[in-house]
C-alpha cells in the first residue's frame, strides 16, 4: 500500500497538489450540493487517471458506483446504508475507519482494501468522541489486522510519520498538515520525502 495518503475537501487540490507525485488521494467532500460532488468525482476521476493515482472517494459509494470509481472510505455510520455486496459486485475497494476493537471486527468483516486508525494524535479537523489513540495503539491494530493494511490518521506531520510506521502503519493519512500549510505544495514535497 502507498504510504503517503493525502485526504483534500475540494477536487481544486487534487489538481494541485496530485502532479507533485501523490499516488494515493482522497476527496472528502462535506457540505456541498449532489450536484457539486458529483461534479468533482467526475473531475477528480479523469485528473488521477491520467496522472496515475489512486482517487478514494470519501462517504459517497453510491455517486462512486455510478460515476465508475474504484475506491471508496466509510466510516462507521456509512457502513450501515452502504451496500457492500454492490461495491463488491462492481470491483471497488473500500477503505474503513476504526477506532475501537467492536469497530475493528466490524471492517474486518467485510474484507476492506485496508482499516484506519484514528486519531493516532489530537486532531483540529473535526470534534471526534475518540481521543488520541497513540502509537502502542497503532501497533495493537497491526497485530489484530493481520495481513489489511492499516491506515494511520489524526493529527499527522511529516515529523511524526517515522513513529507511525515504526509502530506498524503501511501508510499515513494526513488533512490538516496539509490543508492549513502556508505553502501546500512545498509541505506535500516534505511528506512524499518523509514517506519515502
Ligand atoms: C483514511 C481515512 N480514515 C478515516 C476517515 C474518516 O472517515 P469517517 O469516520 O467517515 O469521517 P469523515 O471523514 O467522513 O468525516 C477518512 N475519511 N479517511
Ligand atoms: C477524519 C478523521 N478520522 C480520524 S482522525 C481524522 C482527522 C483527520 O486527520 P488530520 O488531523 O490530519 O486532519
Ligand atoms: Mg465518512
Amino acid at each position: 500500500m502507498e504510504r503517503f495518503y493525502l485526504i483534500t475537501g475540494h477536487v481544486s487540490r487534487i489538481e494541485l497538489l496530485v502532479p507533485l507525485g501523490v499516488k494515493l488521494v482522497q476527496l472528502r467532500i462535506k457540505d456541498q450540493t449532489e450536484a457539486e460532488v458529483r461534479r468533482q468525482i467526475a473531475r477528480a476521476r479523469d485528473f488521477c487517471a491520467v496522472e496515475g493515482a489512486q482517487l478514494v472517494v470519501n462517504d459517497y459509494w453510491k455517486h462512486a458506483l455510478d460515476l465508475n470509481c474504484s475506491f471508496v472510505h466509510l466510516g462507521q455510520e456509512d457502513m450501515d446504508q452502504a451496500d457492500f455486496a454492490a461495491l463488491r459486485r462492481a470491483g471497488v475497494r473500500v477503505g474503513l475507519s476504526t477506532h475501537d476493537e467492536a469497530e475493528l471486527d466490524r471492517a474486518l468483516s467485510h474484507d476492506p482494501a485496508y482499516v484506519a486508525l484514528g486519531p493516532v494524535y489530537p486532531t483540529l479537523l473535526k470534534k471526534m468522541k475518540w481521543g488520541p489513540q497513540g502509537l502502542d495503539r497503532v501497533t495493537r491494530w497491526k497485530n489484530m489486522a493481520g495481513d489489511t493494511p492499516l491506515v494511520a490518521i489524526g493529527g499527522l506531520t511529516p515529523e511524526r510519520v517515522a513513529g507511525v510506521f515504526a509502530a506498524g502503519a503501511d501508510s499515513a493519512a494526513v488533512v490538516t498538515d496539509i490543508q492549513q500549510a502556508q505553502d501546500p505544495e512545498a509541505r506535500t514535497r516534505h511528506w512524499i520525502k518523509a514517506c519515502a
